[in-house]
C-alpha cells in the first residue's frame, strides 16, 4: 500500500512521518502523474488559498477531482478539508479553486485567527469503536475551519461546542443546526462520506495513530488485499508537542 500526501506546502512531512510510524510507505505528491501510483490521499493541513495557487500551478486540480471520482480514499485535514468541500465560505476576494466532491459548506476559518487556536477533547465514538482506545480523541485546531452543513449522505464523526455569539455571527442561526445536550450549540469537525474522510483539526500533530488507522482501513478496503498489520498505541494519546512547535505559522 502506497499512500500519497499532497507536498505543496504545509504539515505533509507530519502526516508521512505517522505513515512511517505505521510502518507505510507515504510519498510526497507535487505532480497529476504522481496520483497514478498512490492506493490514497491524504491533504495537509496549511494554508487552503497558497496550496490552491500552487495546485493551479501545477495544473493539479483535474487529476485531484478524477482520483476523488475514482473512488480512491481520499482525507483532507484541516486546509485539506477546505480543499474536499463542495462549498467554501469566508474566502479570500476572488475566492479559490476547490477540489469539491464532499457535500458540505465549510467556513475557512470559523474559530478565527493564528491566536484563537486551541486544543480540545473530541468524543469520536465511531472511530473508538472500530479503531480501539477511548472514545476521547485529542483536537489541535489551528486558525480551523467547521463544516456549516452537509448533504444527507455525509456521516458526521464528530462536533464541537461553541459559544452562542460566535454560533450568532457564523450564519448557523439561519441553518437550523443542532443543540447539544446542555442546550449549547456545536459545529461539525469531522466527517465521512464514502471514500472521503474529513477533520477540521490535526491528528497529525498528536501521538494517537487511530485517525490515520483508520484512513489505512479504508485504503485498504478499497485497494488490493489486506492491510499489512498496522498497530494502534494508545497509551499515549497526548498531543506530540515537538511536532506543533515546528509547524510554519500560518497566515
Ligand atoms: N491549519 C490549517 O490548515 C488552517 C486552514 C486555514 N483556515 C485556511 O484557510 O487555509
Amino acid at each position: 500500500m502506497v499512500v500519497g500526501v499532497l507536498a505543496l506546502q504545509g504539515s505533509f512531512n507530519e502526516h508521512i512521518a505517522v505513515l512511517k510510524r505505521l510502518g507505510v510507505k507515504g510519498v510526497e505528491v507535487r505532480k497529476a502523474e504522481q496520483l497514478q501510483n498512490v492506493n490514497s490521499l491524504i491533504i495537509p493541513g496549511g494554508e487552503s488559498t497558497t496550496m490552491a495557487k500552487l495546485a493551479e500551478y501545477h495544473n493539479l486540480f483535474p487529476a485531484l477531482r478524477e482520483f476523488v471520482k475514482m473512488g480512491k480514499p481520499v482525507w483532507g485535514t484541516c486546509a485539506g478539508l477546505i480543499f474536499l468541500a463542495d462549498r467554501a465560505t469566508g474566502q479570500k476576494t476572488g475566492g479559490q479553486e476547490l477540489v469539491g466532491g464532499l457535500d458540505c459548506t465549510v467556513h475557512r476559518n470559523f474559530f478565527g485567527s493564528q491566536i484563537q487556536s486551541f486544543e480540545a477533547d473530541l468524543s469520536v465514538p465511531d472511530i473508538a469503536a472500530k479503531e480501539g482506545g477511548p472514545p476521547i480523541f485529542r483536537g489541535v485546531f489551528i486558525r480551523a475551519p467547521a463544516i456549516l452543513d452537509v448533504g444527507p449522505g455525509v456521516e458526521v464523526l464528530a462536533n464541537i461546542p461553541v459559544s452562542s455569539d460566535k454560533y450568532a455571527s457564523s450564519d448557523l442561526s439561519l441553518q437550523g443546526q443542532k443543540e447539544n445536550s446542555d442546550s449549547g450549540k456545536e459545529v461539525i469537525v469531522a466527517v465521512r462520506q464514502g471514500n472521503l474522510l474529513a477533520t477540521a483539526f490535526h491528528p497529525e500533530l498528536t501521538a494517537d495513530n487511530r485517525w490515520h488507522t483508520y484512513f489505512l482501513k479504508m485504503t485498504s478496503d478499497v485497494g488490493e488485499g489486506a492491510l499489512a498489520s498496522v498497530s494502534t498505541p494508545v497509551d499515549d494519546l497526548t498531543s506530540n508537542e515537538q511536532a506543533k512547535n515546528d509547524l510554519p505559522i500560518y497566515q
